[in-house]
């Protein structure tokens, strides 16, 4: 990165005061003047945001509609001009926490009363919540763990009306075949039948041996009755087994790398410089020669939708404004035109609350006039992680061999059902056809809670993570400043059995440290666990657990009457030419990691919004 280009990026990201400032001071009135930038560029789609979904959906439009042009707003810089970091899977950690790629939420701190004891009350603290503010959005910052969640999860989702069946899982099922392109080759026709093998986002197995401490817990695992699996995206999802990961020849694999870069006709950066040239690393394909229409701005930070003001009552969208380059520019769409938002779970809402879309109350604090009241950011769904973290006496310098080059120390998991009294599990929860819960197995210190309690290289961490909460948290807005951070209240724990099925893993974490070979060979012990209550397991529950930034749903997919903000067709409820897709519209939690879904998702959009513009007059 050029010094320049940092000197920049450093002022814009790093320092949110002097930006808020320069919002609320000078550039309303600058606005009100009428003197920003008029750009009149007009496009056929507008998508905000270069995320995973965004860059899904500039690539599918752009190569099945012809004759159209998109502008894609993208709030942070373009990857490539960050550093290598993001590249290494080992890395992971430094991606997520780097400042200028980071949005830099945080949680708020929430008090509420104790399930154990609802005389007392508890405390959930505040955390960091890492977003991806980058081209390539989380999918440039994330684990690379490639899981889909169960057929039940889409099914569920088709069964809102018989007009929801284009969710049910056959359909995703297409869509995520159509996505991936599977380097597993020695594949049966079972591995065949789940996955696709000629899409652009690249899929591989993990590339490393695992230690033998790693093996031992696998063995542990059989011994417990939990068999092996080979495909937690295949018929079954229950068992232990390697993920596979969002990869290409051990490097992360973005959906940015695949869906954006080939289809780009150029990138302006911050500053603005000139456009990639066709041929250079980051220019178009021979092929995506002839689609020379994809103008991806990044650094441009979407404020608002602009409204047809002369159809008032309709909420038409006919353009957004943003900033970028230092000052407010307006775009805008073609009569046949739309404006898909794409800013993630948080700034999707975010972006329609700013533009009088959502609950009343919350806008007009924020004096906002509300076009249409709708229960945007009502229904945040998430899936908490806790950990235990087990001392391994026998010195195996496992923390450096897993945590190589082409790993990001996830490899190894296990999917069971909890226990909804908190019970220690046994074999018929690890046989059940509708796991709740994903058990990470590691060598490396990945718990951030933990992360400063032990040595680096003699640990091992089973990291629980909810899958199927049901907890709800909500989103609101703390300014009509579009460079304020929403407050975001995770609730996590809030209903109870969230808590016990939490409790149940982590018992089991426990039981599976005492097992022989980890106890005997490895001498593995926990570091926290020792003859605990259930009220001391909650307050160790809620003081260890962070969120596996899985953030979705605040924009819910479903009918109005039921709490919906957008149709089955992604159109935002009471307006025009407006549409989300991303995280933000999935009505319910998958049962799995979020990176594939929210993929899926946009290549169903695609094909909705192609049918929609085919159909217009
Ligand atoms: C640290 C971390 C680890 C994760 N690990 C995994 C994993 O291992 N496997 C997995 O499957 N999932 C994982 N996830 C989750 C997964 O990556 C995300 O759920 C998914 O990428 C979200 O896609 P999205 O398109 O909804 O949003 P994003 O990918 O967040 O994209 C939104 C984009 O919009 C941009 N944007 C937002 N607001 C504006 C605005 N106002 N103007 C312009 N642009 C804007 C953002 O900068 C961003 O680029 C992880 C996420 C994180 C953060």
């Amino acid at each position: 990165m050029s010094p320049d280009l940092k000197t920049r990026l450093d002022k814009e990201l790093k320092d949110d005061a002097e930006i808020r400032d320069l919002w609320l001071e000078g550039i309303y009135n600058r606005d009100h003047r009428q003197t920003f930038k008029k750009t009149n560029e007009f496009y056929d789609f507008i998508i905000i945001g270069a995320g995973t979904a965004g860059c899904v959906l500039a690539r599918e439009l752009i190569y099945n509609i012809p004759h159209i042009n998109i502008l894609v707003l993208e709030a942070g810089p373009p990857s490539t001009q960050i550093n290598d970091i993001m590249r290494s899977p080992c890395a992971f950690h430094s991606a997520f926490r780097a400042v200028e790629t980071d949005w830099g939420y945080s949680s708020e701190e929430q008090k509420m009363p104790g399930i154990i004891d609802p005389n007392k009350e508890v405390l959930n603290k505040g955390s960091h919540y890492p977003r991806g503010k980058v081209i390539g959005g989380c999918s440039t910052v994330n684990a690379m763990i490639y899981i889909r969640g169960q057929k039940a999860d889409y099914d569920l989702w088709a069964a809102q009306g018989p007009e929801y069946k284009i969710w049910d899982y056959d359909h995703c099922l297409e869509a995520f075949k159509a996505v991936e392109n599977n380097a597993r080759k020695s594949t049966d026709e079972e591995f065949k039948k789940y996955h696709g093998f000629n899409g652009l986002l690249h899929v591989q197995d993990g590339q490393i041996d695992f230690d033998d401490i790693i093996k031992d817990v696998i063995k542990v695992a059989k011994n417990l009755g939990i068999p092996y699996n080979n495909d937690f995206n295949g018929v079954r999802q229950y068992g232990i087994g390697k993920h596979q990961h969002t990869m290409k020849d051990g490097k992360r694999f973005s959906l940015a790398d695949g869906y954006l870069t080939d289809a780009l006709r150029k990138v302006e950066t911050y500053p603005p410089s000139k456009p990639f040239e066709i041929g250079s690393p980051h220019g178009l394909s021979d092929d995506a020669a002839k689609f020379v229409a994809v103008n991806v701005k990044s650094s441009a930070h979407v404020l608002n939708i602009i409204w047809d003001e002369k159809k008032k009552d309709e909420n038409v969208a006919i353009g957004v404004k943003y900033f970028y380059d230092g000052r407010v520019h307006e775009s805008f769409i073609a009569p046949k035109g739309e404006v898909i938002i794409c800013g993630g779970a948080f700034n999707s809402a975010q972006i329609l609350m700013l533009s009088g879309i959502g609950p009343k109350n919350n806008l007009e604090e924020n004096n906002i006039k509300v076009r249409k009241e709708l229960p945007v950011g009502r229904n945040l769904l998430d899936h908490p992680t806790c950990g235990i973290t087990g001392k391994v006496s026998v010195l195996n310098g496992t923390g450096n061999s897993q945590l190589n080059y082409s790993s990001c120390g996830l490899e190894l998991a296990m999917f069971y059902k909890g226990d909804n009294k908190g019970k220690v599990l046994n074999q018929k929860h690890f046989l059940d056809e509708r796991p709740d819960i994903q058990l990470h197995v590691s060598t490396s210190l990945l718990d951030p809670v933990n992360a400063t309690s032990g040595k680096k290289n003699d640990v091992l961490t089973l990291l629980s993570t909810l899958n199927l909460p049901s907890s709800v948290g909500h989103l609101e807005l703390r300014s009509s400043n579009p460079f304020m951070h929403p407050k975001i209240f995770l609730n996590f724990y809030e209903k109870p059995d969230d808590l016990y099925l939490m409790m149940s893993s982590l018992k089991l974490s426990c039981e599976i440290f005492k097992q022989p070979p980890l106890s005997t060979v490895w001498g593995v012990e926990s570091y926290e666990y020792k003859e605990m209550s259930d009220e001391d397991w909650e307050q160790y529950i809620r003081e260890k657990t962070f969120s596996s930034s899985h953030a979705c749903s605040t924009v819910k997919m479903a009918p109005e009457s039921q709490g919906g903000c957008v149709d089955h067709r992604l159109q935002v409820y009471g307006t025009k030419n407006l549409r989300v897709a991303d995280a933000s519209i999935f009505p319910t939690i998958p049962a799995g990691n979020l990176n594939a879904p929210v993929a899926m998702v946009a290549w169903r959009a695609s094909r909705l919004i192609e049918e929609d513009y085919k159909n217009k007059a």
